[in-house]
């Protein structure tokens, strides 16, 4: 049992053992879990731990990072900030006091914002704080700060005031508290009407005024056309029209009226360039109202309220006095030059206009911002412009000129240009020797004429005759008018023809036949011109201009556009003073022949700069068609060669005598027809003072009398005459078969014979004193020789009178002045021909037979210093002689043959081919 007992006891115990063993293994083993369990608690905690401290630091890097982002963003947008406020108040209108002055917008471009002060932002460069007024909007100051409201007042209007053209900015006052002191820095404006204080009581009247401007610039300014003025200036580059900026500053409560009147500025001033600029005084919520509170801390601008702002100090007193001081000195200058591009149509608008029923041309702007038209046609078919000397006559001729010929082609339209002023100022539109260009309209330009009035008649004479060539035309196609000729006749060429004459008096001046026949021609043109398409513009400077057409109403009446330059004396109506007072570079236009209903004001451009010009006389240029011809210059100074004449170089000799007919050894010339055919050839003694350069030519046919007379004491002018008459003879005749006969009796004149000798070659001989009785004695008894007449033969005799001494000598029967009468009495007929310069007429006389000879034998003289009373009897039909009044490098030639009166001739210069 016990074995029984303690084989259980130890069969429990073992199990015990066992049991406790893998307890204690067990035991060991959950310690050991629990240790590694602690022990990774341990860590997981000891992780738990490091792990926010890692995220907080990635947060605040974060943090870090995006704070830095931010700061260079802001920097960024400040900068970029401040470089748009620059560029928003350019020049006057953003620049510090030290350093600004005033710099007006140019033309078209926008005013932009002015500056206040600064923007205070916390880390960055300040950013300009700005505010749109001009074209833009009102301003209304409220706080406390008083002396803050005056230097935003001062600022804004200075700033203003230099970012606008001087006098395009006009301020009125309406300060009842201190009755304009907080203005007087701008006092200096106030005598040049740039600014009006307005009294206490006043502002009911200041705001009707003001509304009143606003409701005429829309109605006859924008007019439907244009939303703002603003708008207008973008579109065309002009501003017709001053901001007006009401300052106003406190007072009593507004009343019902001025409140709607304040309240409809508030909503339609800023398009028409009327602003408002408050303190004490609250403007309605309006888009444009811009709101500035001021405090002693700073400034709140409008929109902005969180953006605290630095003002800007006020501007310094003696910047703001100094500025508007010089501002209204410009501004009683008067206005700047417009330029003259105002006046010409878009470039895809050039030559489009048709000018059948008339010339319209804008010549400035009238006082509503419209340009003013000038028209020419039916209605007005002619114009008068008068302005004392320096007025800007001419410069507006030169306006009108450009409007015009970008308008019409060529072929529309036509000038004939005549300048009797000192100066060459129409020769611009000539071709010149540096300028080849030359206005293709332009189709005679007379300059330096002064003394040439003749020059101006001639011009008459051309337009009647184009006149008479326009009505005979009309007549053909059974019209009336150029409209209605151009319309039956569509392929003619009938542009309108425009002629100016500057100092237009100069041509009507006097008693003479001149006169008497220019104002005949004047008369008719004006009256028949109207519906021929010809139009004159006569412009004079002096009152004596518009008199010389005061004897003729009935011309003066077909004169009704009237143009008056500031102080034009009776260019207008009577009673109608508007040019005494009109500014500087205005000018009054008037279609009712001066009638003040009629009147138009308009500002002239300048028009006379020639670089300008000839930008656009180039354009023109271009356009011409390939067959365009250059404009005729008459230059009253310049000597024309006879190289270069026209007549000279068509001359020809006779076509070579056909075999047979002159066979080798016949006598040169002997049946070779003669020159000129049956009317003899022609000498050409000078360029006749007309419209295309003609010579005037003497006919040397057989006939009685076909001598020339050189009468006058000028030495080079004679000799000119004689040169161009020999050689322009020798053209006409083929070498060999005519002979001249140089004599020279005047040293003075021995340089210009022995070259026309030179030139001359085989076919001439010389004379001088000892040898000239030879050659008369010589040549007279060639002529008692019969049978048919010689080879032409023509004496070319220089101061013949020189050697009537020799010449009174006998030779055999007779004396050399018997020859010489011989010669001239019976050489034309058998083609000998004396061509002789005497130096005064009672010495031709003398040479004749004595004062009572006749002078049939002399059948054509040209006279140069000879007064038109010497030139009677017998010389000259009817009594007194021509109305001929001496002048340099002139003459008066007469042909008793073709002439009824003398013509004004310009001998040829010397060089000659
Ligand atoms: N509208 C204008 N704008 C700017 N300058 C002008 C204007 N009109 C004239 N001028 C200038 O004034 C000066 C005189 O003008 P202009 O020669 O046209 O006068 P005028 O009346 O023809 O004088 P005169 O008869 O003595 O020649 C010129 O220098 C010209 O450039």
């Amino acid at each position: 049992m016990a074995d029984v007992r303690s084989q259980l006891t130890e069969r429990v115990r073992e199990m015990l053992s066992h049991a406790l063993g893998s307890a204690l293994d067990r035991l060991a083993t959950a310690r050991t879990e629990a240790a590694g369990a602690r022990d990774l608690l341990a860590r997981t905690r000891q992780a738990a731990e490091r792990v926010p401290r890692r995220s907080a630091g990635l947060r605040d890097q974060r943090i870090a990072e995006l704070d830095k982002r931010y700061a260079a963003e802001i920097d960024t947008l400040a900068r970029r900030a401040v470089a748009e406020a620059h560029r928003e108040s350019p020049g006057a209108a953003g620049e510090p006091w030290p350093t600004w002055t005033p710099a007006p917008a140019g033309r078209g471009e926008p005013v932009g914002a002015l500056r206040l002060g600064d923007v205070e932002l916390p880390g960055v460069d300040p950013v300009p704080a700005l505010l749109p007024l001009l074209d833009a909007g009102h301003v209304e100051l409220s706080g406390d700060d008083r002396a803050g409201c005056d230097a935003v007042v001062a600022t804004l209007l200075l700033r203003a005031l230099g970012r606008a053209a001087p006098g395009a900015v006009r301020l009125v006052g309406y300060d009842p508290d201190q009755l304009g002191g907080g203005l007087a820095g701008f006092a200096p404006l106030a005598p040049a009407g740039l600014l009006t204080f307005v009294g206490p009581g006043g502002l009911a009247r200041l705001l009707d005024d003001l509304v009143d401007q606003v409701r005429r610039i829309n109605e006859t300014v924008l007019a439907g056309e244009y939303g703002s003025l603003r708008e207008l200036a973008a579109a065309t580059g002009r501003r017709p029209e001053p901001w007006r900026v009401a300052v106003l500053l406190g007072g009593d409560e507004l009343s019902r009226h001025e409140r709607g009147q304040l309240d409809r500025l508030v909503r339609t001033g800023a398009a028409c360039g009327v602003h408002l600029v408050v303190r004490g005084i609250d403007l309605p919520a309006e888009p444009g109202v811009h709101r500035i509170v001021l405090t002693p801390d700073g400034a709140r601008i409008g929109d902005y309220p969180d953006l605290p702002v630095r003002l800007d100090p006020a501007p310094p007193a003696t910047l703001v006095t100094e500025t508007c001081r010089r501002i209204a000195e410009r501004v009683n200058e008067g206005p700047p030059p417009t330029p003259f591009t105002d006046l010409l149509p878009p470039d895809d608008r050039m030559w489009l206009e048709n000018s059948a029923n008339g010339l319209v041309a804008p010549i400035g702007d009238g006082p509503q911002g419209r340009q003013v038209q000038l028209t020419l046609g039916d209605y007005p078919p002619h114009a008068l412009i008068g302005g004392p000397s320096g007025t800007g006559k001419t410069n507006l001729i030169f306006a009108w000129i450009g409007s015009l010929a970008t308008r019409y082609s060529p072929a529309e339209l036509e000038f004939y240009l005549l300048d009797f002023k000192e100066g060459v100022s129409f020769a611009r539109f000539a071709q010149g020797r540096r300028d080849p260009s030359w206005l293709p309209h332009v189709r005679l330009v007379g300059i330096n004429v002064n003394t040439d009035r003749e020059f101006g008649l001639a011009l008459l004479r051309f337009l009647a005759e184009e006149l008479r060539n326009r009505a005979d035309a009309a007549k053909r196609h059974e019209v009336t008018k150029l409209a209605e000729l151009r319309a039956v006749d569509p392929d003619g060429h009938w542009p309108r023809i425009v002629a100016v004459v500057d100092e237009f008096q100069m041509l009507l001046a006097g008693r003479d036949a001149v006169a008497r026949e220019a104002a005949d021609l004047l008369e008719d043109l004006a009256r028949r011109g109207r519906s021929q398409g010809i139009h004159l513009v006569l412009a004079s400077q002096d009152v004596r201009g518009i008199e010389a057409l005061w004897g003729r109403p009935a011309l003066v009446a077909q004169f009704t556009l009237r143009i008056a330059l500031p102080k034009a004396l009776r260019i207008l109506a009577e009673r109608n003073d508007e040019a005494q007072t009109l500014p500087r570079h205005h000018a009054v236009v008037n279609a009712e022949s001066g009638m003040a209903e009629g009147n138009q004001v308009a500002r002239i451009p300048a028009a006379s700069d020639w670089e300008t010009w000839s930008e656009l006389q180039h354009r023109l240029w271009r356009m011409r068609t390939p067959d365009a011809a250059p404009a005729r210059l008459f230059d009253g100074d310049a000597v024309p060669r006879l190289a270069d004449a026209p007549d000279f170089r068509a001359l020809t000799p006779p076509a070579p005598a056909r075999s047979g007919d002159a066979g080798a050894g016949a006598p040169p010339g002997a049946a070779a027809p003669p020159a000129g055919g049956a009317r003899g050839p022609v000498a050409l003694l000078g360029e006749i003072i007309d419209v295309q350069a003609r010579s005037a030519g003497m006919r040397l046919p057989r006939a009685p009398g076909r001598n020339l007379a050189v009468l006058g004491t000028r030495v080079d002018e004679a000799c000119a005459v004689l040169d161009a008459a020999a050689r322009s003879l020798a053209r006409q005749h083929r070498p060999g078969t005519a002979r001249f006969s140089l004599a020279c009796l005047d040293p003075d004149a021995d340089l210009p014979a022995r070259a026309l000798y030179d030139a001359l070659g085989d076919d001439a001989a010389w004379y001088d004193e000892e040898t000239v009785a030879e050659l008369m004695a010589e040549t007279a008894a060639g002529l008692t020789a019969g049978g048919p007449p010689g080879e032409p033969h023509y004496l070319l005799l220089y101061a013949v009178d020189a050697a009537t001494a020799r010449l009174e000598a006998r030779v055999g029967q007779r004396t050399g002045l018997d020859h010489l009468r011989r010669i001239l009495h019976d050489g034309p007929e058998r083609r000998t021909h004396v061509l002789a310069w005497w130096r005064g007429v009672a010495r031709m006389r003398s040479d004749l037979g004595g004062p009572a000879s006749r002078t049939d034998q002399i059948g054509a003289w040209v006279a140069l210093d000879i007064q038109g009373a010497e030139l009677t009897s017998a010389l000259y039909p009817g009594t007194g002689g021509p109305d001929w009044y001496p002048r340099p490098w002139r003459g008066l030639f007469f042909d008793r043959a073709v002439h009824r009166t003398g013509q004004v001739i310009i001998p040829y210069g010397p060089g000659q081919p």
